[in-house]
């Protein structure tokens, strides 16, 4: 068991969202390219969780990061708010979300904190959105309001 300090979430639902994330990475990814793994997973507002994995493609650049691929799952069926969200690599040290994804992440969640996790789940980062987009574009730059649910 790892140590959770984090307001947004109980010592149960800390331990089972990285579980959640763990298993997404080593069950749903799509990766015989990079054999990387990513999983991801999310809540939303509504109180929903949604999981994904990387699914890559022969051609390579058309291949989509965990991130986005779960945040498409929640939005497509109605979920556009999020509340949290958390990826976990194939590696030693935990994974940020690259760049597209955070542009991608701040859409549906302008501050959302962010939980990385290693492969194993012994190490992880909880940064907000905020901290890794800083002075982002969204919605509201364009005079639209961002979705409430
Ligand atoms: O935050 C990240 C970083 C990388 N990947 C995927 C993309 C590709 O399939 C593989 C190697 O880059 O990992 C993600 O899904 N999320
Ligand atoms: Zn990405």
């Amino acid at each position: 068991m790892i140590h959770n300090d984090h307001e947004e979430l109980s010592n149960e639902e800390f331990q089972s969202l990285r579980e959640s994330c763990l298993k997404a990475a080593r069950n749903s990814a799509y990766c015989p390219y990079s054999k990387f793994r990513v999983g991801c997973v999310l809540e939303t507002s509504t109180g929903k969780r949604f999981t994904g994995a990387n699914v890559e493609n022969a051609s390579y650049g058309a291949g989509i990061c965990a991130e986005r691929a779960t945040i498409t799952k929640a939005v497509t069926e109605g979920h556009k708010k999020l509340k949290l969200i958390a990826i976990s690599g194939d590696s030693e040290e935990p994974i940020s979300p690259c760049g597209i994804c955070r542009q991608f992440i701040r859409e549906f969640g302008p501050n959302v904190p962010v939980f990385m996790f290693n492969s194993d789940g012994s190490k992880f980062i909880k940064v907000f959105l905020q901290d890794l987009l800083p002075l982002s574009f969204g919605p509201e730059n364009l005079g639209i309001e961002p979705a409430l649910q």
